[in-house]
């Protein structure tokens, strides 16, 4: 079996200012080629876990490796570098065209303007967004939804083989979001990527991901496909992962039939 290509080995971190320990003796291992999503309510110890793997946040104790490279052996800026991370609220430069934004990564590593600018263009058609009238536009100038492609396109902009998402889809409506989990989970097949998604939502996780891993006060609760989470024992982890068949169950009985309308 290849080793995994993200590492977490009893990760932990706690917070100088507040004293909350955020993330407590975490370990989770990522393969090549994996979807995993982080699940769990606000405060759980999410966001902290995924920045601590590309050092916008760093560890107390415990170890974290990136494609077998000790992230703290690793400068930040390169190791950023090596890891697309799309930000919950898009995270665009406001004063930068979209086309600045999806660039500005290529634009650092001192790629040639002509390149940066074919490389945007297949960027835009990757997470279908037309080239023509969304190039040049200003962040405040698109929906909510085509910002996150702009987001996902800039965190693809240098080949990185890992993308970390924070609650990428969560401020969208329900259609725009499905279609854009499909759009991205397509993405990962098609580019081989290895990610590591965000959600308070266990629908949303057991539609995108492979494995699912469950965060409560800083702590892992449990991981494994669905069917593997449904023996774990922990209530919380049963009440999340009966939430979504108990919802399914009421919009059946209250919807009427497709075509009976
Ligand atoms: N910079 C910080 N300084 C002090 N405490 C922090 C800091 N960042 C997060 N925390 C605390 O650490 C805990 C975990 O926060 P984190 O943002 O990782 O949770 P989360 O699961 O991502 O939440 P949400 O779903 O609301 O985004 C929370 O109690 C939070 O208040």
């Amino acid at each position: 079996m290849s080793p995994p290509l993200i590492a977490y080995a009893n990760v932990s971190k706690t917070f100088d200012g507040t004293r909350v320990i955020a993330v407590d003796d975490v370990s989770l291992d990522v393969a090549e080629g994996e979807f995993v999503a982080i699940v769990g309510g606000s405060g759980s110890g999410k966001t902290t876990l995924l920045r601590l793997a590309n050092r916008l946040i760093e560890a107390d104790a415990g170890s974290i490796t990136i494609e077998g490279d000790d992230v703290r052996s690793v400068d930040p800026i390169l190791l950023r570098r090596r890891i697309g991370y799309v930000f919950q609220s898009g995270g665009l430069f406001p004063h930068l065209t979209v086309a600045g934004n999806i660039g500005i990564t290529p634009k650092l590593l001192g790629t040639a303007p002509a390149e940066i600018s074919a490389r945007v263009d297949e960027l835009l058609d990757l997470v279908r967004l037309d080239r023509a009238p969304y190039r040049d536009r200003l962040p405040h100038e698109l929906s909510g939804g085509q910002r996150q492609r702009v987001g996902v396109a800039r965190a693809l902009a240098a080949r990185p083989r890992i993308v970390l998402m924070d609650e990428p889809f969560g401020a969208l409506d329900p259609l725009t979001r499905d279609a854009l989990g499909d759009d991205f989970r397509e993405l990962h097949g098609k580019l081989g990527l290895t990610t590591v998604m965000i959600t308070h939502d266990m629908t949303e996780a057991i539609l995108l991901a492979d494995r699912i891993a469950v965060m409560r006060g800083g702590k892992l609760l449990a991981q494994g496909t669905p069917a593997e989470l449904s023996e774990s024992g922990d209530a919380y982890v049963g009440e999340l992962l009966r939430t979504p068949r108990r919802q399914a169950e009421r919009l059946g009985a209250l919807l009427p039939r497709e075509g009976a309308a």
